[in-house]
């Protein structure tokens, strides 16, 4: 009896075209369907998260931007005028707004959901962002919206975030991950100049100083955070036990997603890494997690942009798979 994945396999070669001639397609429907075990897997609800969450360090001067951005960021989402709400908008992809810990009170809303666990993480450069009880309540209300997702009908989900000073915190995740040096993981973020770079790198290696060396997932995401980034982890992790399809955005949803590894390896099965961003250190933490990104559009946005603009090309992976003729179906003369 052949294995899923090579029946899989076997249906992608006898399709009408040159054999591989699909590309990245051809792995991303193979992919798709061996995370769903099934030689006709289905798209079902396509929903990006968008957690928002506010960072104690961006007072150290690390951002372009001030704080508030980020506050003022999740009230263009709910008004529909983001980047993101754009492409999820064009593509039919539900969007949802999470407050994971925003510095602000935001009246309710219809499309936010409110899972604060505090009003922004402490500066991780004189102690811990958050404590143990705020890193419990992330990952049970990121878990909890990847549930609500799955009980809505959505089969595949991609992570989005919003939160000034955010790519420090990924950067410090990222350096202690995959043992690299912090100026490796470190890049510009919103575009800060030349000085603001040389602070922002300074202050990112006071505090690994003063921190050390910390070894478990948990631990780190305590340490250097982002409530936003440990709701992020804490979904993934569930999206991949509810055995659905997961989109990663940049930098920061990849920070998020290093850490769901290290707790869960199997987990990157069922990844799909949106695009390349081109924040300085992406491109070395795909190649430690050894995927492919599927664009390189030299964007660095975040808010699950990579994710809305992708998730076409994943369609088109599926459709092609379901819907070619193979050589026998349309009369096509196969290699000899
Ligand atoms: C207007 C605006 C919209 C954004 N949307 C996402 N980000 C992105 O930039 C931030 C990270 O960069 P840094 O670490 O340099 O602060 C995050 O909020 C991220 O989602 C934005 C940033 C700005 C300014
Ligand atoms: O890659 C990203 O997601 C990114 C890069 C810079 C700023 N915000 C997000």
């Amino acid at each position: 009896m052949k294995t899923i994945s090579e029946q899989l396999q076997h249906k992608i070669n006898l399709k009408t075209k040159p054999l591989g001639a699909l590309g990245q397609l051809e792995s991303i429907a193979l992919q798709i369907g061996e995370i769903q075990g099934t030689l006709s897997p289905q798209l079902n609800k396509p929903t990006i998260v968008v957690f928002a969450g506010d960072h104690g360090i961006a007072k150290e001067g690390v951002s372009a931007y001030p704080q508030e951005v980020t506050f003022q960021m999740v009230m263009n989402f709910l008004n529909g005028g983001a980047a993101i709400n754009v492409f999820a908008r064009q593509n039919n992809i539900a969007l949802k707004i999470v407050d994971a810990g925003v510095n602000f009170n935001f009246p309710p809303h219809d499309d936010l959901i409110e899972q604060k666990a505090g009003p922004g993480t402490a500066s991780f450069l004189y102690g811990p962002a958050m404590t143990s009880e705020q890193l419990d309540f992330c990952f049970q209300k990121g878990a909890e919206v990847v549930r609500k997702c799955q009980k809505e009908g959505s089969n595949i989900i991609g992570f989005g975030e919003m939160g000034i000073g955010n790519t420090s915190a990924a950067a410090m995740i990222m350096s202690e991950v995959c043992q690299l040096p912090l100026e490796e993981c470190v890049g510009r973020g919103t575009g800060v100049d030349e000085a603001q770079y040389a602070q922002k790198l300074s202050v990112l290696g006071k505090s690994q100083e003063f921190h050390g060396s910390i070894a478990k997932a948990k631990s780190i995401l305590q340490t250097y955070g982002g409530f936003e980034i440990a709701q992020m982890t804490a979904g993934m992790l569930e999206a991949y036990e509810l055995g659905m399809s997961i989109m990663v955005d940049g930098f920061i949803a990849s920070a998020a997603f290093l850490l769901a590894q290290k707790m869960a390896p199997g987990i990157r099965q069922h990844a799909f890494f949106c695009h390349n961003s081109a924040e300085k250190g992406h491109e070395q933490l795909l190649a430690y997690l050894q995927v492919k990104a599927i664009l390189n559009l030299g964007m660095r946005l975040g808010e699950g942009s990579g994710c809305a603009v992708a998730y076409p090309i994943i369609k088109s992976a599926v459709q092609f798979l379901n819907e070619m003729a193979s050589f026998e179906d349309a009369g096509v003369s196969n290699k000899a």
